[in-house]
């Protein structure tokens, strides 16, 4: 028989048999039962304005778990869901604020990538949702402090798309160096424009690397496998791989780069990072890549600067605003300099595709498609950007009796006590606890605990006051 662990890895087939907490409560308990009623929960997030323990039951099956995914999640982990029995609706772009607000306050998980916002204003209304799947790296399009004050947690993947980052970031390098787009442009415009002029080698070049993580340090690698030198500057101090140099300002890497690349996240801190200061103290005929967030450039600074010649080409792949949906982008009200970007010479615009590879698109769809699998049925938070990662060895379903506890809490003095006195009248086989800033994660394995007690169980937990989210899975 299947232990719980298994079922994450081998995603079972969708269950025919919808249990109602009626027949499951005076239902003998039988291994079969147990099995096919594991993902069950009671922790169906309810309205908030219904008080604790007076939230109706509302235990699920997999095939009651409805899963919104949005952007054209890969097919590779919509597979993964559909498998485990859920209800997924996938559509190909992201939804304007008040659709989304409509579709999210049905489903239980919903997927993204980094077009859709999940502000404080539209989690708000999803009184149903457990889990964000982030099917991208970035995850500062949704407001990860107040999902996770709601009990919500938030998965993404933290490096599958790098390296079609990085290899983007090397294309642009030299396609700047030889001004390839414009020569292309010209071309099929049928221009023959033959010109070496401020055309250049990348060999001995210095690359500047604003932000040494997994992109930035995989294309440290790539770069100087070319010939490049690499120089790098972050926040924080890191190995330096190859003969690449960490430098101790960003000043300091932009005086002396000849290509400057930023893979630094969207904060307050890295908004406008590279702006008319910065541009004046880049040497004059030198490039700049971002591939990171919209907000990290300045763009009419860029676009002051590219105008006089000091900055002799760039490359975009991401923009202050983006559009929802691929379509017209220019020619709509995102942008005020759309115009001006359009003029430059010398300028890469690409549609925000560092990630957009099929290879990267599989992996994050798998890697994430998993992390939401073995929340739902499991509650393990291994992964999650914004809950403290807790996971406990698998339950064995074949063993009468067994709940798994998950109990998401305010971090405050007591709790623990609280808790254990309601789950001390049964065996507490495993338990463990974690916190994360102001949210608490406590999951514990209970044996000897009949149905009908599982639901006083899960009432008693829902009545401490430190409760964000009680779930029973069984
Ligand atoms: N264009 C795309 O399709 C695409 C794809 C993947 C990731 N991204 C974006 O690329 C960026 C980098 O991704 P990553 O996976 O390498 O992230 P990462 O978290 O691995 O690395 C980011 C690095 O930036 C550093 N950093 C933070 N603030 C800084 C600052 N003010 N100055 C200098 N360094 C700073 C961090 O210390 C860290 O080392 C993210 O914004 C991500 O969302 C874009
Ligand atoms: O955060 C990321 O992984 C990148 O920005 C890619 O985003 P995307 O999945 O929307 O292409």
């Amino acid at each position: 028989m299947a232990s719980a662990q298994d079922i994450k890895i081998k995603p079972g087939a969708p269950r025919e048999v919808s249990h109602s907490f009626q027949n499951l409560s005076t239902s003998p308990v039988t291994p079969q039962l147990a099995t096919q009623s594991f993902a069950s929960s009671w922790g169906a997030k309810l309205p908030q304005r219904i008080a604790p323990g007076e939230r109706p039951l509302k235990p699920f099956n997999t095939q009651d778990v409805k899963i919104l995914l949005l952007e054209n999640v890969n097919k590779a982990g919509q597979d993964i869901l559909r498998e485990q029995g859920y209800q997924v609706e996938a559509l190909k772009t992201s939804l304007p604020e008040d659709q989304l607000i409509e579709k999210i306050r049905d489903v239980q998980v919903i997927g993204i990538r980094s077009k859709t916002k999940l502000t404080e204003k539209v989690l708000r209304e999803a009184k149903s949702l457990l889990v964000i799947g982030c099917f991208c790296i970035g995850t500062n399009q949704v407001d990860l402090d107040y999902a996770a004050r709601q009990g919500i947690a938030v998965f993404n993947s933290p490096f599958a798309n790098s390296r079609s980052v990085a290899e983007l970031v090397i294309g642009e390098i030299i396609c700047l160096a030889r001004q390839l787009g414009d020569r292309s442009n010209e071309m099929h415009r049928g221009t023959w424009n033959k010109v070496s002029a401020k055309c250049w080698e990348i060999r001995g070049k210095t690359l500047g690397i604003v932000g040494y993580g997994h992109i930035g340090s995989q294309l440290s690698v790539l770069a100087e496998s070319m010939g490049m030198n690499v120089i790098y500057y972050d926040v924080v101090t890191l190995m330096a791989l190859g003969t690449s140099r960490q430098v101790p300002t960003l000043e300091a890497l932009l005086e002396e780069a000849d290509f400057v690349t930023l893979h630094v996240p969207d904060l307050p801190e890295t908004r406008n990072l590279i702006s008319t200061p910065q541009f004046e103290r880049m040497k004059s005929g030198s490039y700049l890549i971002n591939a990171s967030r919209g907000s990290v450039v300045d763009i009419p600074a860029l676009v002051k600067a590219m105008n006089s010649g000091h900055v002799a080409g760039a490359a975009l792949d991401v923009y202050p605003q983006e559009p929802a949906a691929n379509g017209d982008y220019f020619n709509n009200d995102l942008n005020v300099w759309g115009e001006d970007l359009r003029s430059l010479k010398n300028l890469i615009l690409t549609p925000h595709i560092g990630g957009s590879t099929e290879e990267a698109q599989r992996a994050i769809g798998i890697e994430v498609s998993e992390a939401l699998v073995r929340y739902i049925n499991q509650g393990i938070t291994l992964g999650s950007v914004n809950l403290p990662e807790v996971q406990l060895r698998s339950i064995k379903l074949e063993e009468d009796n067994k709940a798994r506890v998950i109990f998401i809490h305010n971090n405050v003095p007591g709790v623990l006590r609280k808790v254990n006195e309601i789950l001390g009248d049964h065996n507490v086989d495993k338990q463990i606890s974690d916190s994360k800033g102001d949210i608490a994660y406590l999951m514990a394995d209970v044996s000897n605990v009949k149905f009908g007690e599982i639901k006083d169980l899960w009432e008693r937990l829902e009545l401490l006051s430190s409760r964000v989210l009680t779930r029973v899975l069984y």
